[in-house]
């Protein structure tokens, strides 16, 4: 898989942080019956790899790690059954560990130079991070100049009222957030706003 190929999923792809495993597959459940199937869990709770476990198993979603950052992230992803790694910066490191075990990479730059060196190492779609923080709208508009061959998933910042404005710069193809699964829906178990979030998320022009 290519990490581009996430895109022809939909325009936003959920950030995700799982705190009760039981909470995982009736979350991915929710999601994609939003009609929202590419699915970032963060490697920032103690459940997450078990999580990333679990919702693989539910039929249509595609589920990836995020908070990638060192090369044992990475692994620990993959043996999980991540498809797909997102990370909030990027090392060279992280990038070939990702070679190695064949896990696409979906790595966060905020500046050019950080552009310059996930290309350096071959990646071309990457993660806009913290888009609002690092200068929005703006920002990727002055980035497409010299990297007219870059295409940039924002993420950070980003809700259901401002993705229409990212996704319709010709360089952003995709946007992710959190929005979509609030932690108080989570902590209640609401599934059925989730999934209400997932279908307004899932009908956004692009
Ligand atoms: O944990 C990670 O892997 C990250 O890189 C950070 C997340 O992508 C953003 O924190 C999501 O941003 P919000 O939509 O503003 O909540």
């Amino acid at each position: 898989m290519n990490t581009l190929e996430l895109v022809d999923h939909g325009p936003v792809i959920p950030v995700i942080v799982i705190d009760r495993l039981a909470d995982a597959v009736p979350l991915a459940e929710a999601l994609v019956a939003g009609g929202v199937r590419v699915l970032e869990v963060t490697l920032r709770t103690p459940v997450a790899l078990q999580a990333i476990r679990a919702m693989s198993a539910v039929p249509g979603a595609i589920v990836g790690a995020g908070t990638l950052r060192q090369a044992a992230d990475a692994r620990a992803a993959h043996e999980a059954g991540a498809v797909f790694g997102v990370s909030p910066g990027y090392t060279a490191e992280l990038g070939a560990a990702c070679r190695e075990i064949g896990l696409p990479l979906l790595p966060g730059v905020a500046t050019a130079s950080e552009v310059m060196a996930a290309q350096a190492d071959g990646l071309s779609f990457l993660k806009f991070f913290p888009a609002t923080a690092a200068g929005g709208i703006p920002m990727l508009k002055a980035l497409a100049g010299p990297f007219a061959d870059v295409v940039f998933c924002p993420t950070g910042g980003i809700s259901l009222a401002t993705a229409p404005d990212f996704l319709a710069l010709p360089n952003v193809k995709v946007c992710g957030g959190s929005w979509l699964t609030p932690a108080d829906a989570v902590r209640n178990g609401d599934w059925a706003r989730i999934t209400q979030l997932a279908r307004e998320a899932s009908a956004l022009a692009r």
